[in-house]
Protein backbone atom coordinates (compact mmCIF):
# COMPACT_ATOMS: atom_id res chain seq x y z
CA UNK A 1 0.00 0.00 0.00
CA UNK A 2 1.02 3.06 -1.22
CA UNK A 3 -1.00 5.28 0.06
CA UNK A 4 -1.36 6.89 3.52
CA UNK A 5 -4.69 8.70 3.01
CA UNK A 6 -7.15 8.12 0.35
CA UNK A 7 -10.00 10.57 0.40
CA UNK A 8 -13.30 10.24 -1.55
CA UNK A 9 -16.37 11.85 -2.58
CA UNK A 10 -16.25 13.32 1.33
CA UNK A 11 -19.45 15.57 2.52
CA UNK A 12 -20.19 16.87 5.65
CA UNK A 13 -23.27 18.79 6.30
CA UNK A 14 -23.54 21.05 9.65
CA UNK A 15 -27.20 20.97 9.96
CA UNK A 16 -28.38 21.48 6.52
CA UNK A 17 -25.12 23.29 5.61
CA UNK A 18 -22.62 21.41 3.60
CA UNK A 19 -19.18 22.67 4.32
CA UNK A 20 -17.08 20.21 2.41
CA UNK A 21 -18.85 19.29 -1.47
CA UNK A 22 -17.18 16.06 -2.48
CA UNK A 23 -13.40 16.33 -1.32
CA UNK A 24 -11.49 13.69 -3.35
CA UNK A 25 -7.54 13.90 -2.63
CA UNK A 26 -5.04 10.89 -1.87
CA UNK A 27 -1.49 11.44 -0.04
CA UNK A 28 1.45 9.01 -0.75
CA UNK A 29 2.97 7.43 1.81
CA UNK A 30 6.65 8.74 2.88
CA UNK A 31 5.88 12.09 1.84
CA UNK A 32 4.24 15.72 2.66
CA UNK A 33 0.81 17.06 1.69
CA UNK A 34 0.13 20.59 2.68
CA UNK A 35 -3.38 21.57 2.33
CA UNK A 36 -3.96 25.86 2.41
CA UNK A 37 -7.29 27.93 2.03
CA UNK A 38 -8.23 30.92 3.39
CA UNK A 39 -10.35 30.92 6.50
CA UNK A 40 -13.23 28.50 6.39
CA UNK A 41 -12.41 26.48 3.86
CA UNK A 42 -13.07 23.32 5.05
CA UNK A 43 -9.03 22.26 6.39
CA UNK A 44 -9.75 21.42 10.07
CA UNK A 45 -13.02 19.54 9.46
CA UNK A 46 -11.23 17.37 6.61
CA UNK A 47 -8.76 16.94 9.45
CA UNK A 48 -11.00 16.26 11.87
CA UNK A 49 -13.34 13.67 9.52
CA UNK A 50 -9.71 11.35 9.16
CA UNK A 51 -9.40 11.52 13.22
CA UNK A 52 -13.15 10.24 13.35
CA UNK A 53 -13.51 12.62 15.90
CA UNK A 54 -16.87 14.02 13.44
CA UNK A 55 -18.26 11.86 10.87
CA UNK A 56 -18.54 12.69 7.60
CA UNK A 57 -22.26 13.20 6.32
CA UNK A 58 -21.17 11.17 2.47
CA UNK A 59 -17.53 9.56 1.05
CA UNK A 60 -15.05 7.43 1.97
CA UNK A 61 -11.84 7.94 4.03
CA UNK A 62 -8.87 5.50 3.87
CA UNK A 63 -6.55 6.21 6.47
CA UNK A 64 -3.14 4.04 6.84
CA UNK A 65 -5.24 1.29 4.83
CA UNK A 66 -8.01 1.38 7.57
CA UNK A 67 -11.76 3.06 7.42
CA UNK A 68 -11.46 5.10 10.47
CA UNK A 69 -15.21 4.90 11.61
CA UNK A 70 -13.91 1.24 12.79
CA UNK A 71 -10.63 1.13 13.28
CA UNK A 72 -11.00 2.32 17.24
CA UNK A 73 -7.84 3.21 19.25
CA UNK A 74 -5.19 0.86 17.72
CA UNK A 75 -5.64 3.33 14.49
CA UNK A 76 -5.83 6.04 16.61
CA UNK A 77 -2.66 5.39 18.12
CA UNK A 78 -0.57 5.06 14.57
CA UNK A 79 -1.44 8.79 14.44
CA UNK A 80 0.25 11.92 15.81
CA UNK A 81 -2.60 15.04 15.76
CA UNK A 82 -2.13 18.22 16.74
CA UNK A 83 -5.35 20.00 16.85
CA UNK A 84 -5.95 24.07 15.35
CA UNK A 85 -6.47 24.75 19.17
CA UNK A 86 -4.61 23.44 21.96
CA UNK A 87 -6.78 23.19 24.69
CA UNK A 88 -4.76 22.10 28.24
CA UNK A 89 -5.64 21.08 31.49
CA UNK A 90 -4.59 23.87 33.31
CA UNK A 91 -3.83 22.46 36.33
CA UNK A 92 -1.02 20.30 35.59
CA UNK A 93 2.55 20.67 33.88
CA UNK A 94 3.64 19.80 30.54
CA UNK A 95 5.61 16.59 31.74
CA UNK A 96 2.17 15.30 33.23
CA UNK A 97 -0.31 15.92 30.50
CA UNK A 98 2.67 14.38 27.78
CA UNK A 99 2.64 11.12 30.31
CA UNK A 100 -1.40 11.48 30.35
CA UNK A 101 -1.06 11.60 26.45
CA UNK A 102 1.42 8.42 26.15
CA UNK A 103 -1.14 6.38 27.82
CA UNK A 104 -3.18 7.05 25.29
CA UNK A 105 -0.86 6.95 22.24
CA UNK A 106 1.04 4.39 23.53
CA UNK A 107 4.95 3.66 24.34
CA UNK A 108 7.05 6.99 24.33
CA UNK A 109 10.97 6.78 25.03
CA UNK A 110 11.42 9.84 27.85
CA UNK A 111 14.76 10.35 26.28
CA UNK A 112 12.97 11.19 22.96
CA UNK A 113 10.24 13.82 24.72
CA UNK A 114 13.23 15.35 26.76
CA UNK A 115 15.45 16.01 23.18
CA UNK A 116 12.07 17.13 21.19
CA UNK A 117 11.56 19.43 24.26
CA UNK A 118 14.98 20.81 23.99
CA UNK A 119 15.22 21.40 20.48
CA UNK A 120 11.30 23.37 20.76
CA UNK A 121 12.91 25.14 24.13
CA UNK A 122 10.32 24.26 25.98
CA UNK A 123 10.33 24.18 30.05
CA UNK A 124 7.89 21.13 30.53
CA UNK A 125 7.92 21.45 34.45
CA UNK A 126 6.11 24.72 34.13
CA UNK A 127 2.52 24.91 34.72
CA UNK A 128 0.41 24.84 31.57
CA UNK A 129 -1.77 27.91 32.55
CA UNK A 130 1.27 29.67 32.42
CA UNK A 131 2.46 28.41 29.35
CA UNK A 132 2.10 31.81 26.57
CA UNK A 133 0.08 31.14 23.43
CA UNK A 134 3.21 29.45 21.40
CA UNK A 135 4.54 27.46 23.85
CA UNK A 136 1.54 25.45 24.43
CA UNK A 137 1.65 25.28 20.77
CA UNK A 138 5.29 23.60 21.12
CA UNK A 139 3.42 21.45 23.95
CA UNK A 140 0.88 20.35 20.92
CA UNK A 141 3.64 19.63 18.40
CA UNK A 142 5.27 17.16 21.25
CA UNK A 143 2.30 15.44 22.22
CA UNK A 144 2.00 14.60 18.33
CA UNK A 145 5.86 13.65 17.22
CA UNK A 146 6.63 12.08 20.50
CA UNK A 147 5.30 8.54 20.32
CA UNK A 148 6.97 8.72 16.80
CA UNK A 149 3.76 8.06 14.50
CA UNK A 150 3.48 6.78 11.08
CA UNK A 151 1.26 9.50 10.06
CA UNK A 152 1.11 13.08 11.92
CA UNK A 153 -1.59 15.47 10.85
CA UNK A 154 -1.02 19.05 11.86
CA UNK A 155 -3.56 21.60 11.40
CA UNK A 156 -2.09 24.90 11.63
CA UNK A 157 1.30 23.55 13.23
CA UNK A 158 3.59 26.94 13.13
CA UNK A 159 0.58 29.23 14.63
CA UNK A 160 2.33 31.33 16.87
CA UNK A 161 5.81 29.62 16.96
CA UNK A 162 8.78 32.31 16.63
CA UNK A 163 10.70 31.89 13.29
CA UNK A 164 13.89 29.58 14.97
CA UNK A 165 11.69 27.19 16.71
CA UNK A 166 9.46 27.02 13.36
CA UNK A 167 12.79 25.63 11.75
CA UNK A 168 12.81 23.65 14.46
CA UNK A 169 9.59 22.45 13.28
CA UNK A 170 10.64 21.97 9.86
CA UNK A 171 13.62 20.05 10.61
CA UNK A 172 11.31 17.65 13.13
CA UNK A 173 8.90 17.11 9.99
CA UNK A 174 12.23 16.10 7.37
CA UNK A 175 13.72 13.57 10.21
CA UNK A 176 9.99 11.62 10.39
CA UNK A 177 9.58 11.69 6.67
CA UNK A 178 13.41 10.63 6.50
CA UNK A 179 11.76 7.50 8.93
CA UNK A 180 9.16 6.86 6.86
CA UNK A 181 5.85 8.48 7.92
CA UNK A 182 3.59 10.92 6.40
CA UNK A 183 2.42 14.15 7.10
CA UNK A 184 -0.72 15.74 6.54
CA UNK A 185 -0.91 19.48 7.43
CA UNK A 186 -3.12 22.63 7.16
CA UNK A 187 -1.67 25.99 6.18
CA UNK A 188 -2.85 29.59 5.45
CA UNK A 189 1.09 30.43 5.57
CA UNK A 190 2.12 30.00 1.81
CA UNK A 191 5.64 30.20 2.74
CA UNK A 192 5.10 26.79 5.18
CA UNK A 193 4.08 24.98 2.64
CA UNK A 194 6.49 25.87 0.17
CA UNK A 195 9.50 25.03 2.43
CA UNK A 196 7.55 21.85 4.08
CA UNK A 197 4.75 19.78 1.24
CA UNK A 198 5.84 17.66 -1.84
CA UNK A 199 2.47 18.47 -2.70
CA UNK A 200 -0.12 21.00 -2.15
CA UNK A 201 -4.19 21.04 -2.14
CA UNK A 202 -5.82 24.48 -2.56
CA UNK A 203 -9.18 24.06 -1.00
CA UNK A 204 -11.73 26.96 -1.07
CA UNK A 205 -15.43 26.96 0.10
CA UNK A 206 -15.11 23.17 0.93
CA UNK A 207 -13.85 22.03 -2.73
CA UNK A 208 -10.28 21.19 -3.50
CA UNK A 209 -9.70 23.66 -6.57
CA UNK A 210 -6.33 21.55 -7.35
CA UNK A 211 -3.61 19.33 -6.46
CA UNK A 212 -0.17 20.31 -7.42
CA UNK A 213 3.34 19.84 -6.35
CA UNK A 214 5.18 22.49 -5.07
CA UNK A 215 7.28 22.49 -8.13
CA UNK A 216 4.64 23.01 -10.48
CA UNK A 217 3.37 25.95 -8.51
CA UNK A 218 7.31 27.62 -8.54
CA UNK A 219 6.59 26.96 -12.25
CA UNK A 220 3.12 29.09 -12.10
CA UNK A 221 4.51 31.69 -10.29
CA UNK A 222 5.91 35.01 -10.82
CA UNK A 223 9.66 36.36 -10.07
CA UNK A 224 10.72 39.82 -10.01
CA UNK A 225 13.70 40.50 -12.74
CA UNK A 226 16.13 43.31 -12.61
CA UNK A 227 19.58 43.76 -14.36
CA UNK A 228 22.16 46.45 -15.61
CA UNK A 229 23.76 45.90 -18.66
CA UNK A 230 25.96 47.41 -21.26
CA UNK A 231 27.25 48.25 -24.07
CA UNK A 232 23.50 47.38 -25.54
CA UNK A 233 20.83 50.48 -26.29
CA UNK A 234 17.68 50.18 -23.95
CA UNK A 235 15.51 49.91 -26.87
CA UNK A 236 17.42 46.68 -28.01
CA UNK A 237 17.38 45.44 -24.42
CA UNK A 238 13.31 45.99 -24.10
CA UNK A 239 13.00 44.19 -27.69
CA UNK A 240 15.74 41.23 -26.84
CA UNK A 241 13.36 40.86 -23.60
CA UNK A 242 10.39 40.82 -25.12
CA UNK A 243 10.58 38.26 -26.94
CA UNK A 244 11.57 35.97 -23.98
CA UNK A 245 8.95 33.18 -23.30
CA UNK A 246 7.12 34.37 -20.02
CA UNK A 247 8.36 37.61 -19.50
CA UNK A 248 6.23 40.66 -19.51
CA UNK A 249 6.35 43.96 -17.80
CA UNK A 250 9.18 45.23 -19.11
CA UNK A 251 10.78 48.78 -18.05
CA UNK A 252 14.15 49.79 -19.09
CA UNK A 253 16.03 52.93 -19.14
CA UNK A 254 19.58 54.42 -19.42
CA UNK A 255 20.80 55.01 -16.25
CA UNK A 256 22.57 58.67 -15.39
CA UNK A 257 26.07 58.98 -16.00
CA UNK A 258 27.11 59.25 -12.02
CA UNK A 259 28.15 56.69 -10.50
CA UNK A 260 27.31 54.22 -13.75
CA UNK A 261 29.05 53.67 -16.69
CA UNK A 262 28.00 55.15 -19.59
CA UNK A 263 25.55 53.85 -21.33
CA UNK A 264 23.88 51.25 -18.37
CA UNK A 265 20.72 50.13 -18.88
CA UNK A 266 18.34 49.53 -15.86
CA UNK A 267 15.89 46.88 -16.70
CA UNK A 268 12.69 45.50 -15.07
CA UNK A 269 10.44 42.64 -15.67
CA UNK A 270 8.45 39.53 -14.51
CA UNK A 271 9.57 36.21 -15.30
CA UNK A 272 6.65 33.22 -15.07
CA UNK A 273 7.51 29.80 -16.47
CA UNK A 274 10.86 28.49 -17.35
CA UNK A 275 14.19 30.54 -16.57
CA UNK A 276 16.05 28.87 -19.62
CA UNK A 277 15.16 30.88 -22.08
CA UNK A 278 15.59 34.13 -20.44
CA UNK A 279 19.34 32.98 -19.35
CA UNK A 280 20.25 32.52 -23.40
CA UNK A 281 18.86 36.09 -24.05
CA UNK A 282 20.87 37.63 -21.10
CA UNK A 283 23.76 35.68 -22.14
CA UNK A 284 23.81 38.14 -24.82
CA UNK A 285 24.02 41.02 -23.01
CA UNK A 286 27.00 42.59 -21.09
CA UNK A 287 25.78 42.69 -17.56
CA UNK A 288 27.20 44.74 -14.44
CA UNK A 289 24.33 43.64 -12.14
CA UNK A 290 21.68 40.69 -12.04
CA UNK A 291 18.86 39.88 -9.41
CA UNK A 292 16.07 37.41 -10.23
CA UNK A 293 13.71 36.83 -6.99
CA UNK A 294 12.63 34.00 -5.48
CA UNK A 295 9.41 32.73 -7.16
CA UNK A 296 6.56 34.00 -4.44
CA UNK A 297 4.06 30.96 -4.57
CA UNK A 298 1.65 33.28 -2.86
CA UNK A 299 1.25 34.39 -6.28
CA UNK A 300 1.23 31.32 -7.79
CA UNK A 301 -1.37 30.05 -5.38
CA UNK A 302 -4.19 33.01 -5.72
CA UNK A 303 -3.34 32.41 -9.73
CA UNK A 304 -5.04 29.15 -9.26
CA UNK A 305 -7.61 30.31 -7.01
CA UNK A 306 -8.93 32.99 -10.33
CA UNK A 307 -8.99 29.41 -12.01
CA UNK A 308 -5.61 29.16 -14.46
CA UNK A 309 -3.37 26.18 -13.69
CA UNK A 310 0.37 26.25 -13.38
CA UNK A 311 0.31 24.69 -17.03
CA UNK A 312 -1.53 28.04 -18.32
CA UNK A 313 0.20 30.76 -16.13
CA UNK A 314 -2.66 33.95 -15.74
CA UNK A 315 -1.68 37.12 -17.40
CA UNK A 316 -0.31 40.17 -15.18
CA UNK A 317 -3.36 42.07 -14.68
CA UNK A 318 -5.38 38.64 -13.72
CA UNK A 319 -2.33 38.09 -11.44
CA UNK A 320 -2.83 41.79 -9.87
CA UNK A 321 -6.13 40.73 -9.31
CA UNK A 322 -6.06 37.50 -7.89
CA UNK A 323 -3.03 39.34 -5.79
CA UNK A 324 -5.73 41.94 -4.56
CA UNK A 325 -8.36 39.34 -3.90
CA UNK A 326 -6.30 36.84 -2.02
CA UNK A 327 -5.46 40.68 0.12
CA UNK A 328 -8.92 40.95 0.53
CA UNK A 329 -9.63 37.29 1.95
CA UNK A 330 -7.08 37.73 4.31
N1 LIG B 1 -19.15 22.16 14.61
C1 LIG B 1 -19.53 22.99 13.63
N2 LIG B 1 -20.81 23.36 13.53
C2 LIG B 1 -21.23 24.18 12.52
N3 LIG B 1 -20.40 24.66 11.55
C3 LIG B 1 -19.12 24.32 11.61
C4 LIG B 1 -18.60 23.46 12.65
N4 LIG B 1 -17.28 23.30 12.44
C5 LIG B 1 -16.96 24.02 11.34
N5 LIG B 1 -18.07 24.63 10.84
C6 LIG B 1 -18.13 25.47 9.64
O1 LIG B 1 -17.53 24.75 8.57
C7 LIG B 1 -16.81 25.61 7.71
C8 LIG B 1 -15.39 25.06 7.58
O2 LIG B 1 -14.71 25.25 8.83
P1 LIG B 1 -13.24 24.72 9.10
O3 LIG B 1 -12.94 25.03 10.53
O4 LIG B 1 -13.13 23.34 8.63
O5 LIG B 1 -12.40 25.68 8.14
P2 LIG B 1 -10.82 25.89 8.07
O6 LIG B 1 -10.47 25.81 6.64
O7 LIG B 1 -10.14 24.98 9.01
O8 LIG B 1 -10.69 27.39 8.54
P3 LIG B 1 -9.64 28.10 9.54
O9 LIG B 1 -8.41 28.34 8.74
O10 LIG B 1 -10.36 29.39 9.86
O11 LIG B 1 -9.47 27.21 10.72
C9 LIG B 1 -16.87 26.98 8.34
O12 LIG B 1 -17.86 27.72 7.67
C10 LIG B 1 -17.28 26.73 9.76
O13 LIG B 1 -18.03 27.79 10.27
Amino acid sequence: MTQAIVVEGLRKKFGTREVLHGVDFAVERGTVFGVIGPNGAGKTTTMRCLLDIIRPSAGTISVLGQNPQRAGTALRRRIGYLPGEVQLENRTTGRRMLEHFAAISGPVEPRHVNELAERLNLDLDRQTRKLSKGNKQKLGLLQAFMHRPELLVLDEPTSGLDPLVQQVFHSMVREAVDHGATVFLSSHVLSEVQQAADAVAILRDGEIITVSTVEKLRTAAVRQLRFNSTGTAANDVGALLARVPGVANVAVRELPADGHATGTVEATATLSGKVQPLVQALARLDLTDLVLEEPDLEEAVLTLYTGSTPDQPANGSQRRAAHSEGAHRA
